[in-house]
């Protein structure tokens, strides 16, 4: 008994010793710097409404590369240069690695459970490793090469056959080739399509139930207890909603594979890959959501690329006349280039890689969090921080880039001695262990379709009704993922050589594939009987 007390005593002063330490250090360590807040809300009025990532930068001037603000007891990390961002996001990832907690958006509609909100925990790790082992490696990822070759083969006969519909036939494109991809679905393309339809309204869905301070429950998330019948618990019908439609989007495509193998005429991918290793119900589950981030991570990040590359060729037209003349010289005039050609095409390489730089789709990340206490550079950030990586402030660094604010795809040549500026890839999809899973397919798919169109296509400035020229500008949208706004132009085929060039594409490929919508149709109406 006397033993035990002892113990306890030890014990006791051994743990106030620790507290007393860490109310020291609380003390002690100032948070990173950054303006000064009002009671209770903090810096709430300090958040920017858009452009974020202008906002943010204009903090490393006046506080260094990082800083940090704190909204109702939230403190948010902001990272203003690439070493932060490589020291806290890569190498302490064991601890800067899991996303905020939204009671509304994760736990009630479920987006916790998809890869994008899902903690840093074992269902995280296992989604990853699908991912990684599907498609993260270039070997991986070259299996997936045919169909974004095919598919970027059907853009290039609907924008000749449709040239003011660039923008939408990008977005078609992309879709398409990530539904392939991730199921082995064929999109309709005449109509629209019924899995593209749930997928957009839960991306919307998303937008609305994440909108910061939105949803009092995420401030009180004893609110989710509240019985359905009393005024003010409308938000668990609109979660009931969300949820639908987001358990839509990860089963419908999954049941269509199930279906079209059984019915044995499935077409390879990512999902059919996996189901036929004999998972259990919980990796099924894991695979489904995996599955699933492709097209909800892939479509608007990679559609707002390839539109950013089209608005550049406009604004620039002897960077396209230069990187055409390259794709001339390698490919000749009566074939398509493939990715094949890639390494033989080094400055068509250096504009891919500058127009990643030059309009970063993903300026601000997602926001990483973090699972315990740290320090960094003489500053705590403590448990449960946001830290958020500025790509944006990295791409304009005059640390890494000579006249950033230039399009100049030069900068990443290795001519005559000169050593290439940074790889904006090392950023522009973010860090650690929650960097971009979709590096390797995003990377071929763009450049396939910057490849092909230069090859076939001039892009050039909309003449207003009076035959003047109008010249277009990179005005970014504001938001997680930001896109061109969008621009005139004007698209022709380059020459008489690529009109017989397409016009072969249109005997080779019908325009219009037959789709898989009706099978879906059949399955969303099953799933409305049972
Ligand atoms: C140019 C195209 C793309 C860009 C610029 C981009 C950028 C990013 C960035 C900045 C992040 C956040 C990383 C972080 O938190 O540190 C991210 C996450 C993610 N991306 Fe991409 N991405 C692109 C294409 C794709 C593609 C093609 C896919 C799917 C095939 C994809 C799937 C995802 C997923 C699922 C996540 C969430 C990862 C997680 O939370 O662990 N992305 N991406």
């Amino acid at each position: 008994m006397s033993t035990l007390t002892n113990y306890t005593t030890l014990l006791l002063v051994v743990l106030s010793l620790f507290l007393g330490q860490r109310v020291w250090r609380w003390r002690r360590t100032p948070f990173p710097p950054g303006p000064r807040g009002i009671p209770l809300v903090g810096n709430i009025f300090d958040l920017p409404k858009k452009y974020e990532w202008i906002h943010w930068a204009k903090y490393k001037d006046m506080y260094g590369p990082i800083s940090s603000v704190s909204v109702m007891g939230t403190r948010i990390v902001l990272l203003n240069s690439l070493d932060a961002c490589i020291e806290l996001l890569e190498r302490r990832s064991s601890i800067y690695s899991n996303r905020p907690v939204l009671p509304f958006a994760g736990e009630m509609i479920g987006w916790s459970r998809q890869l994008i909100l899902c903690q840093y925990s074992d269902r995280f790790r296992a989604m990853r490793k699908m991912l990684f082992g599907g498609m993260g490696t270039k070997a991986a990822a070259q299996s997936f090469v045919p169909i974004q070759e095919l598919e970027t083969r059907y853009f290039l006969l609907r924008v000749t056959n449709s040239p003011t519909e660039l923008l939408s036939n990008i977005r078609l494109m992309t879709g398409a080739i990530l539904l392939k991809i991730s199921h082995g679905y064929t999109i309709e393309t005449q109509y629209p399509d019924p899995l593209i339809n749930t997928i957009n309204t839960a991306a919307d869905e998303f937008h609305t139930a994440t909108q910061p301070g939105a949803w009092l429950i995420d401030t009180f998330p004893w609110l989710q207890y509240v019985p359905d019948w009393m005024p003010g618990s409308g938000f668990k019908k609109v979660a009931q909603k969300f949820r639908k439609t987001l358990d839509d989007t990860t089963n419908l495509p999954h049941r269509f594979v199930e279906k079209s193998m059984l019915d044995k005429n499935a077409s390879p991918s990512f999902t059919s890959a996996l189901l036929s290793n004999n998972l259990d119900s919980n990796e099924i589950d894991i695979m489904k959501c995996a599955s699933a981030s492709l097209y909800g991570g892939g479509t608007d990040t990679v559609s707002a690329t390839i539109s950013a590359f089209f608005l550049a060729m406009i604004l620039y037209p002897d960077i396209q006349r230069k990187a055409q003349l390259e794709i001339d010289q390698v490919v000749g005039y009566h074939r398509l280039p493939t990715l094949e050609d890639r390494d033989q095409l080094p400055y068509l390489n250096a504009v891919h890689k500058e127009v990643l730089r030059w309009h970063v789709v993903g300026p601000m990340g997602i926001p990483h969090c973090s699972t315990t206490d740290d320090e960094y550079e003489g500053y705590l950030i403590p448990k449960g921080s946001l830290v958020m990586g500025n790509a944006w402030q990295i791409s304009q660094d005059e640390s890494h880039y000579s006249t950033p604010a230039s399009f100049m795809p030069e900068r990443f040549l290795s001519d005559d001695g000169h050593i290439p500026e940074l790889d904006p890839r090392r950023y522009v999809f973010g860090f650690g262990r929650r960097r971009c899973p979709g590096i390797e397919l995003a990377d071929t798919s763009v450049f396939i379709a910057m490849a092909m169109s230069l090859s076939v296509f001039v892009l050039g400035k909309a003449k207003d009704q009076d035959g003047f020229e109008i010249t277009p500008e990179l005005k970014p949208t504001s938001g997680t993922v930001s896109h061109p706004v969008s621009y005139e132009y004007n698209i022709q085929p380059r020459s008489s050589d690529t009109v017989i060039l397409i016009q072969s594409l249109q005997s080779e490929h019908p325009l219009h594939p037959k789709s898989d919508a009706e099978t879906l149709h059949k399955l969303k109406a099953g799933d409305g009987d049972s």
